[in-house]
C-alpha cells in the first residue's frame, strides 16, 4: 500500500523540496507586480460567446483602471481576460497548471509560470490580488470562488471584493446560499453579502476598484 501511494520518507523529502521551489519561483515571478485582480472562469468558455466577450472586457477595463490581470493561464474565460488585458497593453499574468493532457499557457499572457501543484498555484492566484472577478464556470471556478470566500471570511486575506459576473448564471447559487445555507445558520449575512453579483464587465471592474479603495482607506 505504502509503495503504491509512494509515501516513503525519501519521496516526501523530494516532494517538499519541489513544493518549496515552486513557491520560491512564484514569489520571485510576482514580486513587484503592481495592483492586480484575479479572474476565474471556465476553461471551456467558447471564443466569441457572451461570457468570453465579458472576459475580454474585464481584462481591457481592468488594465485601463490600472490593474494587472491574473488568471489561471488556460483557455476559455482565462484566455478572454488575458486577451482583453494584453491587447490593451497591460500586464497579463497566467499561472498555469501541468495537466495529464498537454496544455499550453494561452497566447495573451506576458508574465507566466506553470505549476505542478494546484495548492501552490492557488496561493499565487490570491497573494497579489486586490479582488476577484468570477466569470461563469464549472468545478474549478466554483472551487476557486469558495476558496477565496473562505479566506476572506476567515480573514486570511484582505476583505477584497468578490464579484460574480452574470446574474442569469449566478443568481441561482446566491439564492441557494440565502434560502438554504443562511437559513440554516451556516453562514452570516455578511458572508452572503461579500459575493456581489453584477451583469457586466464595467460594473465588475467598478466593484473591484471601489472595494479596493474602501479597504485601502481603512473604511
Ligand atoms: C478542463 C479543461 C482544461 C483544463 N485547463 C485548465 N487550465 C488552467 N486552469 C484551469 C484549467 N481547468 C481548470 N482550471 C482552473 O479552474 C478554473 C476553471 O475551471 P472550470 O472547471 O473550467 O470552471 C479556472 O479559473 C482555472 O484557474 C478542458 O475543458
Amino acid at each position: 500500500m505504502t509503495a503504491e501511494l509512494n509515501l516513503s520518507p525519501e519521496r516526501d523529502s523530494a516532494r517538499l523540496a519541489a513544493i518549496q521551489a515552486e513557491f520560491a519561483e512564484g514569489f520571485k515571478l510576482l514580486h513587484g507586480l503592481p495592483k492586480a485582480f484575479t479572474v476565474f472562469g471556465s476553461a471551456r468558455t467558447p471564443e466569441g460567446s457572451p461570457h468570453y466577450k465579458a472576459g475580454v472586457e474585464v481584462g481591457r477595463l481592468g488594465h485601463e483602471a490600472g490593474y494587472a490581470v491574473i488568471t489561471g493561464g488556460g483557455p476559455g474565460a482565462m484566455e478572454a481576460a488575458n486577451r482583453g488585458c494584453r491587447l490593451a497593453g497591460g500586464k497579463s499574468v497566467g499561472l498555469g497548471i501541468t495537466l495529464e493532457w498537454e496544455q499550453k499557457i494561452n497566447q495573451y499572457v506576458n508574465i507566466e509560470m506553470t505549476f505542478r501543484y494546484f495548492f501552490a498555484r492557488k496561493m499565487m492566484l490570491v497573494k497579489h490580488s486586490q479582488g476577484f472577478v468570477v466569470l461563469p464556470g464549472g468545478l474549478g471556478t466554483l472551487d476557486e470562488l469558495f476558496e477565496v470566500a473562505t479566506l476572506v471570511q476567515c480573514m486570511k486575506t484582505g476583505a477584497w471584493p468578490i464579484v460574480l459576473v452574470g446574474g442569469e448564471y449566478w443568481d441561482g447559487l446566491k439564492d441557494w446560499l440565502k434560502n438554504t445555507v443562511l437559513e440554516a445558520g451556516y453562514i452570516d449575512l455578511k458572508d452572503l453579502n461579500m459575493l456581489q453579483v453584477v451583469d457586466d464587465a464595467e460594473a465588475a471592474v467598478d466593484a473591484i476598484a471601489n472595494g479596493g479603495r474602501r479597504i485601502l482607506s481603512g473604511v
